[in-house]
């Protein structure tokens, strides 16, 4: 495929899988007005080079090729999530940013001393919120302290922390998680494992850290990174990652008013398959199963969050 070429000086991780090129188009209908809540762009690295402390390199994923994606499946606009492939230099992200026409709002990677006038800055740009990444194989690591003074940073200008970290973790990190004031993201349901029960303690604990802090929300993401057991989002497959269904429509309907969908294009670090991004769409019904529960999960939810002002 020809993008995967475009790593300019990089050279991509051995096994990279490039993003889907010439994905179908959705048989679900987006809503007008619909957010894709969770996406990425990678460099280009000739212009945008890839961080010194990276623990991946991609193949690039220009915002112009973001933007083809989210006009051919439907989607109206997106949320950019900092990849740590780019560190805490979000120059990649907010230049897709201002050339979204207000389009797209941004969450960033900032590092302790950050500035207000660098935070006003990526205000201005779009940015709505940080991530805090617990993946170990993904960052090193952050003591809670500096996370701490981060979020007190941010929270006057009316931010969200978004954090990223996999089932495992959650009880080590369940206190400092729900000491955070501002309104808190969980990427992806907090990586459940799926090939254990969506009642079973895993999941429950999750399920419980959202009931008791109402001020934290979950995108119900990334099927194709947590499931096992597929069948993929190939070949006009319908039913794709029926073992993770039960986890997600589960959230969905228990907090219909606090949850996001995105595709996670361009899909970093998947070791298996890469899907195509139009039949991931069409996974959206299997878990937002009526048009009240689809319209708050892409539509009604990421506006509250990221358009709050109105679009
Ligand atoms: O795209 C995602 O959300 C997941 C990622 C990559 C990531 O978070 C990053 O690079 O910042 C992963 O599990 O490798």
């Amino acid at each position: 495929m020809a993008h995967g070429d475009t790593t300019g000086p990089f050279e991509k991780t051995p096994g990279w899988l490039d993003w889907y090129d010439g994905p179908s188009k959705p048989q679900f209908q987006l809503p007008a007005g619909a957010v894709d809540a969770h996406c990425h762009v990678f460099g280009p690295g000739a212009e945008f080079p890839y961080a010194p402390q990276r623990k991946y390199t991609p193949c690039d994923a220009s915002a112009e090729q973001l933007f083809a994606l989210r006009d051919h499946l439907g989607f109206e606009r997106n949320v950019i999530v900092q990849a740590t492939c780019h560190g805490a230099d979000n120059s990649a992200m907010v230049d897709a940013l201002r050339r979204s026409e207000g389009r797209a709002r941004g969450v960033a990677t900032v590092r302790a001393d950050v500035t207000e006038d660098e935070l006003n800055e990526l205000h201005e740009s779009g940015v709505r919120g940080v991530r805090f990444n617990f993946v170990k194989r993904l960052v090193d690591a952050v003591p809670t302290e500096s996370l701490a003074t981060i979020v007190e940073k941010i929270a006057p200008l009316g931010w969200h922390v978004v954090i990223y970290f996999e089932a495992d973790d959650l009880p080590d990190l369940y206190e400092f998680f729900s000491s955070i004031p501002t309104d808190v993201v969980v990427d992806h349901m907090g990586r459940p494992d799926v090939t254990k029960s969506p009642d079973g303690p895993e999941f429950e604990l999750f399920l419980r850290f959202m009931r008791e802090n109402p001020n934290v929300w979950t995108k119900v993401t990334c099927p194709e990174r947590l499931s096992v057991a597929g069948p993929r989002a190939l070949d006009g497959e319908q039913h794709a990652y029926q073992d993770v269904v039960p986890f997600a429509k589960r959230v969905v309907e228990e907090f219909p008013d606090r949850v996001l969908w995105g595709t996670d294009w361009p899909h970093p670090n998947l070791k298996d398959h890469m899907p195509d991004d139009g039949l991931l769409v069409d996974f959206i019904p299997q878990i937002a199963t009526t048009p009240e529960l689809q319209e708050k999960l892409l539509v009604t939810n990421p506006g509250r969050l990221y358009w709050p002002e109105g679009a």
